[in-house]
């Protein structure tokens, strides 16, 4: 077994630039020496920085209003340069090296970029390189965007099984209504299970330059949770704090690991890979797979959409069209398409070990 504690820091554009929208040099500097002081204590840390749109609209000095994506990508492409000059220029005076990693949602899609990226990631650590994340906003549009930062987070820690990811953010944690509406609203120290009445407290985000809000905050908790690590949302306004999240000190929200915790190509068939195509089920299969934990057999499968070849990923929806679960299948599209029609309908199109259940987490492993 390897002797590493690996944890992943996020860290949003909200806390790293200033009004103008300019890199904040001190909070980078302390954020800096917290995450080399970690380094020196043992930890395997990751740095996923956000802040390359921010960066780079504050230094070409160009409105947030009206942005087309191409003009947001376009500042992104500046922006990141300049994170990473800076963050180059921080690091080795505290004698550390890095490596910038850009990411798609595609590149995390697919399962041999996934590997490989990994195994980028494990290089890099293992020889105390810090790993500096980031979208690859310059080129990622629509639906391969991940779109905000604490779902890369979140899948980031689960690729390298970190053991803690910490958000840090412009608020202390995660309060019980949005704070800009709701001025009674109080930290919650701690989450255990990230279910549908802690969701209704989040809102969006509070600043001109951040993405998202608390609620992705949450969504990237729960990825965490179900990959089987702690996430911590505090605030960023003082970076040290990470070594208190580290020493295993309460602050901020702590959002704790799921007692059922997905095994890793489940966490990949559940968060990263991409459906190719859609099987509608019926209530018959949607009582087998979701509470009776069994495979999906072709009785079960009333329409097959898309056309994806055999070991494709696949969305399995019931029959009002809600999302139910992800499998891989064993079968193409057109093979199933026959078999539905036919009388071999036993066969088995998802197996149990290949299929997560999205929607009935408490129920489906
Ligand atoms: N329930 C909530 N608790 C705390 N903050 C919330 C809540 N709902 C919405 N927010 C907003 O989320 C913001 C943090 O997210 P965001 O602006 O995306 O920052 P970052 O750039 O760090 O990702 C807070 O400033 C706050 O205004
Ligand atoms: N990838 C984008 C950040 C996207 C994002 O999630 O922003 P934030 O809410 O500030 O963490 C950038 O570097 O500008």
């Amino acid at each position: 077994m390897e002797n590493y504690k690996r944890m992943v820091i996020k860290i949003g554009s909200s806390s790293l630039t200033d009004r103008q929208g300019l890199l904040d040099e001190s909070r980078m500097s302390a954020l800096t020496k917290a995450i080399a002081k970690l380094v020196q204590e043992g930890w395997q840390p990751i740095l996923v920085s956000s802040g390359a749109v921010a960066a780079g609209l504050g230094h070409l000095g160009w409105s947030r209003a009206h942005l087309t994506m191409p003009e947001r990508q376009a500042a992104a492409s500046v922006g990141q340069g300049l994170l990473m000059e800076k963050y180059n220029e921080l690091f080795s005076k505290q004698h550390l090296h890095v490596g910038q990693i850009l990411l798609t949602k595609e590149d995390l899609a697919d399962r041999k970029r996934y590997l490989n990226a990994r195994n980028t990631l494990n290089v890099l650590l293992d020889r105390e390189i810090l790993p500096i994340v980031n979208e690859n906003d310059t080129v990622a549009f629509a639906e391969i965007r991940f779109g905000d930062n604490d779902t890369l987070s979140a899948l980031v820690a689960g690729l390298v099984d970190a053991e803690l990811l910490i958000i840090l953010t412009d608020i202390d944690g995660l309060y019980s209504g949005d704070p800009r509406k709701d001025p009674t609203a109080e930290l919650i120290p701690v989450v255990q299970q990230i279910d549908e009445s802690i969701l209704q407290t989040a809102g969006g985000s509070g600043s001109p330059v951040g993405t998202g809000g608390m609620r992705t905050k949450l969504a990237a908790a729960r990825i965490a949770a179900r990959s089987g690590l702690r996430t911590v949302v505090a605030s960023g306004q003082d970076p040290s704090i990470i070594q208190t999240i580290a020493a295993g000190e309460q602050v901020g929200t702590s959002f704790e690991p799921s007692a059922k915790v997905l095994k890793s190509r489940k966490q990949w068939i559940a968060f990263n890979s991409i459906a190719r195509g859609t099987l509608l089920i019926d209530q018959g299969a949607v009582q087998a797979i979701t509470t009776d934990n069994k495979s999906l057999l072709a009785v079960g499968v009333k329409q097959v959409k898309g056309n994806f070849p055999t070991g494709s990923v696949v969305s399995v929806v019931d029959e009002k069209g809600t999302e139910l679960a992800k499998g891989i299948t064993s079968l193409s599209a057109a093979d199933l398409r026959l078999i539905i029609d036919k009388p071999r309908r036993g066969l088995e199109v998802i197996n149990r070990d290949w299929l997560v259940c999205e929607r009935s987490w408490l129920t489906c492993q």
